[in-house]
């Protein structure tokens, strides 16, 4: 039973260690993580709604999992490829892909859940004739 509880931490331990390795080697990832912090700043400024948060969290999620990904298969290539190959290039490029999907995603849900608080905040304090 201590066995199992050992083995859990350490996955645990592994997981976390390799978070902090992206975070310490990746600029894209310390931008992502920066603009989560500024969206939790504006969810809570703004008072968003559970459900908002729902889709808010969701999408930071998505794009930190994304670029951990993207980093582990970079990484992969980058060990089994350190050459230029044509497929070594295609799968870095197919990872970039799938982090700049996500990202456009959560940009997407970013403005349909934030512009009308944007909005309603420049109405009540600048008087702009603005509606969503
Ligand atoms: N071994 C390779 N063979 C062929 N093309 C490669 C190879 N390594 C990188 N490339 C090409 O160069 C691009 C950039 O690769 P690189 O390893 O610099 O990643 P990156 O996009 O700069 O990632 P990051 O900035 O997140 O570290 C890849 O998307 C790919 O098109």
């Amino acid at each position: 039973m201590r066995t199992y509880f050992k083995k859990r931490y350490n996955s645990f331990k592994f997981a976390f260690q390799g978070l902090v390795s992206a975070v310490r080697s990746e600029p894209h990832m310390r931008l992502h993580l920066l603009s989560a912090v500024g969206v939790a700043a504006a969810g809570f400024a703004f008072g968003i709604t559970k459900t908002e948060w729902c889709l808010v969290v969701g999408c930071i999620g998505l794009v930190v999992t994304a670029e951990v990904l993207n980093t582990a298969i970079e990484t992969v290539v980058n060990l089994v490829s350190p050459e230029f190959h044509p497929l070594a290039g295609r799968a870095k490029d197919l990872a970039a892909a799938a982090v700049l999907i996500a990202a456009i995603a959560a940009a997407i849900v970013g403005l349909i859940v934030f512009l009308p608080y944007v909005l309603s905040f420049a109405e009540l304090y600048f008087g702009a004739e603005t509606t969503v």
